[in-house]
């Protein structure tokens, strides 16, 4: 299927290049065996795209002009071409903070460059000379540390403006995996074009995307199981929605094998060709794939060995002495050489001949590389400075409604979140309810009833926190890629997933208060039952928040431990193990601040609060006959139910603010 679809897009692509003569030639019609096997092959698979592609060829070889123009597919139709927008920038230097005492260290050294409009462009050097750094850098990502400037066509980048045409496609694909392939696409799409935008046209910008990227057939495909290359796809053809006219892309061939390597290329060069300005990073490109390129920009230590045509940079070493040996990929040898595998002294000698980056002797078409005065002159600023508009594509609500749906299709299919969490909570109430079987009730068995609240009080914190931490870092760089590429604010975000986990966390704590209560035989009144799923409902949010902003935090593995380790004073705090009124008082204040304190407090009142007698039937002995008693020994008093409730609710708030700043902080610091 993959080899008719990239038939499909061949013979699209020499359509294309056979009614535009003035643009140059993507595919060399011989090249692309548009053979009778082919067509073949492709009429029997009974794709109706592939067929028409068929037919056009059959009716262009006969001569039937008119019909051919009507049908013929051009990718990205309904992706109108753009200005073409040219970036250059000068003595960019970036200095990152290294280690505990946040030692400066620099990463760019002062690096120029240009990059005309309409090209594909490949930063290259070996691992660690500082592509994804300037890449960074120059989409805009990177922010603080930054030296230098950027213009864009000829003028100080404006960071605001600049982010509305351009995306950023990172290394790993972060994609909706439990939703669709056209699932991920409306998303983007409702996210990404107006609202006023017809459902007709979002559905033929999502088609034609995904017929020109090969994913058409693909549509009904989980995003997680798609292929490596198909994944890349679709992360490009995300963010193709809102037609940037800058695509910045970190290592979009990593990973791949060398079809999908080529696919990507040939497609990104075709992108280009429709007036994008393409950056992408690549580490070590086969000689096949050096040549798409228009212009290399090759990067050693931070410095500018190489900024140029590919089909050029044999002649410049030739002319710095540095020969490339005969039969060598040039592309391998200049990364040997970037490597320092030559010596230090050759990387020296490029930079300074290159003037790191200033020269551009080397450009295939020297005329395309203006100066910044004659691209001011060439772009007014009526035409660069497009919109005073929202930064977003939609209004806030809408942002939340599209979230909120993708939310909603994601719990139903996620195991772990929505099922596993369900599942878990009965199986837990259910060996819970059996191992303490009527105990709420009894004189005798408090101390048993007690051991069971706070059993439950840990197994909603625990579980809940848990699930929350090992989630949601994965969702983080999910949050970061999307948030940057402005599909939506923060708050709205924030506001989604505050919402969208309320369904399930209340339908799972309900049953499982339901199971625990019955089995567990409590005393068999509303305003009791209804006390204590609040404080359970309350401790499961809680849980929920510290969970996010844990997860916000750190990664998995430092969240895995940091979670149950917070837990532990909270426990020391909340009056079981030790009786509030024994603790010392240098510590006093951490009854004040334990939400299982208040949790536990909450729990007693609501079985125990204003209680008379409890039953005595199974032990002669029944030392809690009167619950005050128990109450009095336990230092709690049994009609503080209300207090413990604002005071849980008053702990949701503040963990949700801070979470809400430490997610925001999170996003500034990484860039
Ligand atoms: N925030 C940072 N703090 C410390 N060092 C950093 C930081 N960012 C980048 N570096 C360092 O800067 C150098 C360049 O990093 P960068 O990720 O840009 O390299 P790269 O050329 O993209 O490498 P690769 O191909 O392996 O991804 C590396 O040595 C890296 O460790």
């Amino acid at each position: 299927m993959e080899i008719i679809q990239q038939d499909a897009r061949n013979i699209a692509l020499s359509n294309l290049t056979l009614s535009t003569s003035q643009s140059p030639p993507v595919y060399n019609p011989t090249t692309v065996p548009i053979n009778h096997h082919n067509r073949d092959s492709l009429h029997t698979n009974g794709n109706s795209v592939i067929n028409n592609h068929t037919n056009n060829i059959k009716n262009d070889t006969n001569g039937h002009h008119n019909h051919v123009d009507e049908y013929q597919l051009r990718p990205f139709r309904n992706l109108p071409t753009k200005e073409s927008v040219d970036i250059q920038f000068k003595d960019v230097t970036y200095t990152a903070r290294v280690g505990f005492r946040k030692v400066k260290k620099e990463i760019l050294h002062k690096v120029n460059g240009k990059f005309p409009g309409g090209q594909l462009i490949a930063i290259m050097g070996p691992s660690g000379a500082g592509k994804s750094t300037l890449l960074d850098v120059l989409s805009g990502y990177k922010k603080s540390n930054v030296n230098g400037a950027v213009y864009v066509n000829g003028r100080i980048r404006n960071a605001d403006s600049f982010r509305k045409m351009t995306c950023y496609i990172t290394q790993d694909d972060r994609l909706q995996l439990l939703l669709t392939v056209l699932e991920n696409m409306r998303i983007a799409a409702d996210l990404k074009l107006g609202v006023n935008t017809a459902y007709e046209k979002k559905e033929s910008i999502i088609e034609d995307i995904l017929t020109a990227l090969g994913l058409y057939e693909h549509q009904m495909t989980l995003a997680g199981r798609l292929s490596g290359g198909q994944k890349k796809r679709l992360s490009i053809a995300l963010e193709l929605i809102s037609n940037p006219t800058i695509m910045f892309l970190d290592e979009p061939t990593t990973g791949l094998d060398s079809f999908s390597c080529t696919q990507v290329v040939q497609l990104l060069k075709q992108l280009s060709e429709q007036g994008r300005t393409i950056i992408c990073t690549i580490h070590q490109p086969s000689a096949k794939l050096f040549q798409q390129f228009d212009q290399v920009y090759v990067l050693a230590q931070g410095e500018c060995l190489y900024q140029g045509s590919p089909n050029r940079l044999v002649q410049y070493l030739q002319s710095i002495d540095i020969p490339c040996p005969m039969y060598h990929n040039p592309a391998d040898f200049v990364i040997e050489l970037a490597s320092a595998e030559y010596g230090e002294d050759k990387i020296q000698s490029m930079v300074l001949n290159m003037s790191n980056g200033e020269c551009t002797d080397w450009f295939s078409d020297k005329s395309k590389v203006l100066k910044l005065e004659q691209l001011r002159i060439k772009y007014p600023i009526a035409k660069i400075e497009n919109g005073s508009g929202n930064f977003h594509a939609t209004s806030q609500f809408h942002q939340l409604k599209v979230l909120l749906r993708r939310g909603y299709i994601r719990s139903k299919r996620d195991t772990t979140l929505t099922h596993l969490r369900i599942a878990s909570n009965v199986i837990v109430a259910v060996m819970l309810g059996l191992l303490f079987i009527k105990a709420g009730n009894e004189g005798s068995r408090v101390l048993d009833n007690y051991n069971l609240l706070f059993a439950i009080l840990i197994h909603h914190k625990m579980s809940t926190m848990m699930l929350t931490i090992l989630t949601f870092p994965t969702e983080m760089s999910v949050l970061i890629k999307e948030h940057f590429n402005r599909w939506y604010s923060l708050k709205v975000y924030y506001a989604s997933v505050t919402i969208i986990e309320l369904p399930v966390v209340t339908i799972a704590c309900i049953m499982f208060t339901i199971i625990i209560y019955l089995l567990s035989a409590q005393p068999m009144e509303w305003n009791r039952f209804l006390m204590f799923l609040a404080i359970s409902w309350l401790t499961v949010i809680i849980a929920q928040s510290l969970g996010l902003l844990i997860g916000a935090w750190f990664d998995v593995v430092n969240g895995t431990f940091i979670g149950p380790t917070m837990t532990v004073p909270m426990m020391m705090f909340a009056g079981f193990g030790v009786r509030l009124k024994d603790l010392p008082d240098y510590l006093k204040w951490g009854s004040h601040i334990s939400y299982l304190r208040y949790g536990l407090e909450g729990y007693v009142g609501a079985i125990y609060g204003n209680r008379s007698t409890l039953d005595c039937e199974m032990k002669a002995y029944c030392h809690y006959r009167y619950p005050q008693k128990f109450l009095t020994e336990i230092s709690m008093e049994g009609d503080k139910f209300w207090t413990d409730f604002y005071a849980l609710f008053v702990t949701i708030l503040l963990l949700r603010l801070a979470c809400y700043y430490i997610l925001r902080w999170k996003i500034m610091a990484v860039r």
